[in-house]
């Protein structure tokens, strides 16, 4: 079921390398060529077959290629736009794995020529390894991957890339792109700040505590240095480029911290008693619901913030 010919993967870390695998075990194309910055990257991709071929600049890999995935980091994507736009074969799609989804519409769509599609993609699947070896084919399955398509986009490529992405095991959603970024900045992108924040106070309390942060590490605290570890470049684009959702769920963070913060000096355990099974109640609602490693739920969240995305 080749629903593209040939796919161009422009970059070949985590998500690109678990598309490639998961894109040949299902038959999804007929070729795969890839293009990343590194030499050391693109020797990789040939050692371990994650593509049929390399090529050293991105505008060589576009050429007649049906389906283009931009798999950078988001504060890359515009760059690598402009450089492909005049190598897009017509009727081609461009699409993207970016976590933020308005910074790289505005970033690419420009320089996509008449012709061909751009339809904006995030799949919501991710570890915190990274590179051409990190990827692997069941990554995508039972996960989500939402569809930014812009108004007017053509329905036949719309429907030949969520058939990929159902193809590769994902669930697709199609929503807006402003939507989008307020969803994730509550259930990714603010949830890594804190994780990244809570390894920092570890970090500068281990010079006083010596190795017991390390050896005492309990579960809560490892599950944070997991996420801690992710890339650096990758995170530091998503903040930059999602900045006012992000702002918004941080402050309304840093408002539920300060409340708790005041319970536990005023000795308030009613307060914290009810929050913490109020937070139980939403985990079990998200095991109940079978998406424990899956799914955020959009209707909450929109709901959180009066369905306006400004709160
Ligand atoms: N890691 C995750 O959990 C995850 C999940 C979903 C989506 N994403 C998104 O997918 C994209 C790729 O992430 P990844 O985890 O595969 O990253 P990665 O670090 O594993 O790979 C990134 C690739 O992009 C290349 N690259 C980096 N900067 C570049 C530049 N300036 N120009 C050209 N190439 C460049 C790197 O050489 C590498 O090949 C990002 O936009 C990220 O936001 C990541
Ligand atoms: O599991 C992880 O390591 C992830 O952080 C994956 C995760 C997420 O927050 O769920 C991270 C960023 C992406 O854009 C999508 C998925």
């Amino acid at each position: 079921m080749a629903l593209h010919d040939r796919v161009a993967l422009i970059g070949l870390g985590l998500i690109a390398s678990s598309m490639a695998h998961a894109m040949r075990g299902a038959g999804l194309c007929r070729e795969i060529v890839g293009h990343a910055r590194s030499a050391e990257t693109r020797a990789t991709a040939l050692e371990i077959g994650l593509c049929d071929r390399v090529c050293e600049t991105a505008a060589e890999a576009v050429e007649g290629a049906d389906l283009i995935v931009l798999a950078v980091p988001v504060g890359a994507m515009g760059a690598i736009a402009a450089e492909i736009a005049p190598h897009l074969k017509p009727g081609a799609t461009v699409t993207d794995v970016g976590s933020v989804k308005q910074a790289v519409i505005t970033a690419v769509a420009p320089h996509i020529p008449e012709g061909v599609h751009f339809i904006p993609g995030h799949p919501l699947a991710g570890t915190e390894h990274s590179g051409p070896r990190s990827g692997f084919a069941t990554l995508f399955r039972n996960r989500w991957w939402l569809l930014t398509p812009p108004e007017g986009a053509d329905p036949a490529a719309v429907a030949r890339l969520r058939a990929l992405c159902e193809g590769m095991g994902a669930n697709v959603e199609e929503m807006d792109a402003a939507h989008h970024d307020l969803v994730l900045a509550v259930t990714s992108h603010t949830p890594h700040l804190i994780a990244y924040t809570m390894v920092g106070v570890a970090d500068h309390l281990r010079r006083v505590t010596q190795s017991e942060i390390i050896r005492y590490s309990a579960a809560g605290f490892r599950d944070f240095t997991r996420i801690a570890a992710s890339d650096p470049t990758m995170w530091r684009d998503v903040f930059l480029t999602n900045k006012e959702a992000t702002l918004d769920i941080l402050g309304r963070f840093t408002e539920e911290l300060f409340a708790l913060q005041r319970a536990i000096r005023l000795g308030d355990g009613d307060h914290l008693f009810e929050y913490f099974t109020r937070t139980r109640a939403i985990r079990r609602g998200i095991i109940e619901a079978g998406q424990d490693t899956a799914a955020p739920d959009f209707g909450r969240a929109a709901e959180a913030t009066n369905g306006t995305g400004k709160g």
